[in-house]
C-alpha cells in the first residue's frame, strides 16, 4: 500500500537509510521511505534538466492529454489515495477524499490553462519593426511542500509547472511522503515521461541546499512556514531563482452586530476546525461585536462541544489527531497562556488520550485579549479564541495588526459594511459570509509575510513562465 522508494528519472530507488512514517492517530509506524540526500537531490536535477528539452517542446495539447490521463488515474484511485492520506496525516477519511478531489481539480484546471498561454504583438515605433511577445516555460522547478495537505499542495504546483512546459523536482514533507509517491506512481502509469516529475524524500536541509545551489534550477516554489520560507528566500538569492512562497497565516474572523449569528457560527466552525485547525487559512482569532459576543460564543461552544474527536476512519469524526506531539504541546501552551492572562475556557481545553494518538479537544476561549500568544502566533490547532470589539474601526485595526496577510473572514448582512471591511483588510483571501473560500479557480496567496505569488486560477500558471519579446527588423 505504501510506496517506499524515491522516484527519479522514471526509476524507483532505495537508499541505505530510511525514515519511518507514523500514523498520528495511533503513533504506530506504518512504513518508511528513503532518506534521500545530496546525491539523490543532484540526480533529480540531472533528470529534470535532461527531460526539459523534450517536455517543453511538446504542444500544449500533448501535455494536456498526459495531465488528463494522470487526472483519470487519480480519480479511479481516489479512495486508495485518501486512505493513505488519513493513515499518514490523520485527517478524517471524508476530508481526505475531499482533498484528493480538490488536488485533482488543480490538474484538470491546468491541463486546460496550458492551452491559454497567449503571447501578444505590440505596435512598433518603426514601420520596419515588429514586436512579438512570447511566454515560455521557466525551466527546472524545485518544489518543497508541507504535511497538512499532502496531495493538494503538490498538484497546486506540479500541474501548472507541467502545463507550462517545466519539469519538476519535489520534496514532500517527511511526515507525509506516501501520498506524494503514490501520485508519482500514477503519473508514471499515465505516461508522463521519465524525468518530468521527480520525488526525493528525506531530510530537508541537504536536499534543499543542493537545489538552491544548482543554477539549472530556475524556480523554487515553497509551501510551509514563514520561518522556513525566509531561509529558502535567502538561499535562492545566490542564483536569483524565481520564487513562489505560500507561507503562514493568522486569520482574523470578524462578526459584526449586523451578522446572521447562525451563519457566523457555522462559518467559524468550517474555517477554524477543518483538518483539526491545521490549515494556513484557518481562523486563528475571532472578533465579535460586544453586543452579541456572549450569544455568539455560547452558540459556538455548543457546536464545538458536539464535534466528534477520533481516528479519521471512525464514523462521523470531525476532528482527527494533530500531526505530532509538538503540535499538541503548542496548542496547550496557547490555551494555558490565555487562561493565565484572564481568558475563560468555554469548551474543551484538554489533550485526549485516545488510542494514544496526538488528540486534543476542540476548544473555545472567551474574554481573550491581544496580549495572549494565540492572538499573534499561528496556533495550527483546534483552538478558537473569541475577543469582543466596540467599533468596526477597532476590529479592522486589530485584524490588520499582524505580519501575516493570507486569509480573513467577515460576517455581516449589511452590504456596505461588508464592502468597507473587505476592502480595508490587508489579506489576499477574504471569506465574506463564507468560511471555506478556497477554490482552484481563484488566486490563492497572501500579503506581507504570508508569501509571494499566487497559486490557482489563471494567475497560477504565470509564475511558471518567463516573458520575452522578439524585436524583428524587416528589410
Ligand atoms: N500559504 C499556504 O498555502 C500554506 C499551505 C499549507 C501550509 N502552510 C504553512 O505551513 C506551515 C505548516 O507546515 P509545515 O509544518 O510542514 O511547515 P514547515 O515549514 O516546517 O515544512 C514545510 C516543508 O519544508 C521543509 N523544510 C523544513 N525545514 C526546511 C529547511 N530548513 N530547508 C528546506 N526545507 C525545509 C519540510 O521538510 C517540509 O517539506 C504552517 O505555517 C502553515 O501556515 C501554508
Ligand atoms: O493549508 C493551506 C491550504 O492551502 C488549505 S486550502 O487550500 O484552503 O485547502
Amino acid at each position: 500500500m505504501f510506496p517506499n522508494k524515491l522516484y527519479i528519472n522514471g526509476e524507483w530507488l532505495d537508499t541505505q537509510e530510511m525514515i519511518q512514517v507514523i500514523n498520528p492517530a495511533t503513533k504506530n509506524v506504518i512504513g518508511s521511505t528513503p532518506n534521500g540526500g545530496e546525491i539523490e537531490a543532484k540526480l533529480s536535477v540531472d533528470a529534470a534538466y535532461t527531460a526539459l528539452k523534450e517536455w517543453s517542446k511538446k504542444t500544449a495539447d500533448e501535455r494536456s492529454r498526459l495531465l488528463l490521463a494522470w487526472h483519470r488515474l487519480i480519480e479511479e484511485h481516489r479512495d486508495e489515495l485518501a486512505e493513505i492520506m488519513t493513515m499518514e496525516q490523520g485527517k478524517p477519511f471524508a476530508e481526505a477524499k475531499g482533498e484528493i478531489d480538490y488536488a485533482n481539480n488543480y490538474i484538470a484546471w491546468f491541463a486546460e490553462e496550458g492551452k491559454r498561454i497567449y503571447g501578444e504583438t505590440i505596435p512598433a515605433s518603426s514601420p520596419t519593426k515588429r514586436i512579438i511577445v512570447k511566454r515560455q516555460p521557466v525551466g527546472v522547478v524545485a518544489a518543497i511542500t508541507p504535511w497538512n495537505f499532502p496531495a493538494a499542495m503538490i498538484t497546486r504546483k506540479v500541474a501548472p509547472a507541467l502545463a507550462a512546459g517545466c519539469t519538476i523536482v519535489l520534496k514532500p514533507s517527511e511526515e507525509t511522503p506516501f501520498t506524494a509517491l503514490k501520485l508519482a506512481e500514477f503519473s508514471q502509469q499515465a505516461g508522463i515521461p521519465k524525468g518530468v516529475i521527480n520525488v526525493v524524500t528525506g531530510a530537508p536541509e541537504p536536499i534543499a541546499t543542493v537545489w538552491l545551489r544548482d543554477d539549472r534550477v530556475r524556480k523554487l516554489t515553497f509551501t510551509g512556514s514563514t520561518r522556513v520560507g525566509k531561509i529558502l528566500m535567502r538561499g535562492a538569492a545566490d542564483t536569483v531563482k524565481k520564487l513562489s512562497l505560500e507561507l503562514g497565516g493568522h486569520a482574523p474572523l470578524i462578526v459584526t452586530a449586523n451578522a446572521n449569528i447562525d451563519k457566523a457560527v457555522e462559518g467559524a466552525i468550517s474555517s477554524k476546525f477543518r483538518n483539526a485547525g491545521q490549515t494556513c487559512v484557518c481562523t486563528n482569532r475571532i472578533y465579535v461585536d460586544e453586543s452579541i459576543a456572549d450569544e455568539f460564543s455560547n452558540r459556538l461552544a455548543e457546536r464545538v462541544a458536539n464535534l466528534k474527536v477520533g481516528n479519521g476512519f471512525e464514523e462521523n469524526v470531525s476532528i482527527g489527531p494533530l500531526i505530532n506531539d509538538r503540535a499538541v504541546q503548542k496548542v496547550m501552551e496557547h490555551i494555558e497562556d490565555a487562561v493565565k492572562k484572564g481568558a475563560n475556557l468555554l469548551a474543551g481545553g484538554n489533550p485526549l488520550e485516545k488510542e494514544s494518538g496526538y488528540f486534543i479537544e476542540p476548544t473555545v476561549l472567551t474574554n481573550v485579549t491581544d496580549d495572549m500568544t494565540c492572538m499573534y502566533e499561528e496556533t495550527f490547532g483546534p483552538l478558537a479564541p473569541v475577543s469582543s470589539f466596540k467599533t468596526i474601526e477597532e476590529a479592522i485595526e486589530r485584524a490588520n495588526n499582524t505580519p501575516y496577510g493570507l486569509a480573513a473572514y467577515v460576517f455581516t448582512e449589511n452590504i456596505n459594511e461588508a464592502v468597507d471591511i473587505s476592502e480595508a483588510l490587508d489579506y489576499g483571501i477574504i471569506g465574506l459570509n463564507d468560511g471555506s473560500p478556497s477554490a482552484v479557480q481563484a488566486p490563492f496567496g497572501g500579503f506581507k509575510e504570508s508569501g509571494l505569488g499566487r497559486e490557482g486560477g489563471h494567475f497560477g500558471i504565470e509564475d511558471y513562465l518567463e516573458v520575452k519579446y522578439i524585436s524583428l527588423r524587416l528589410n
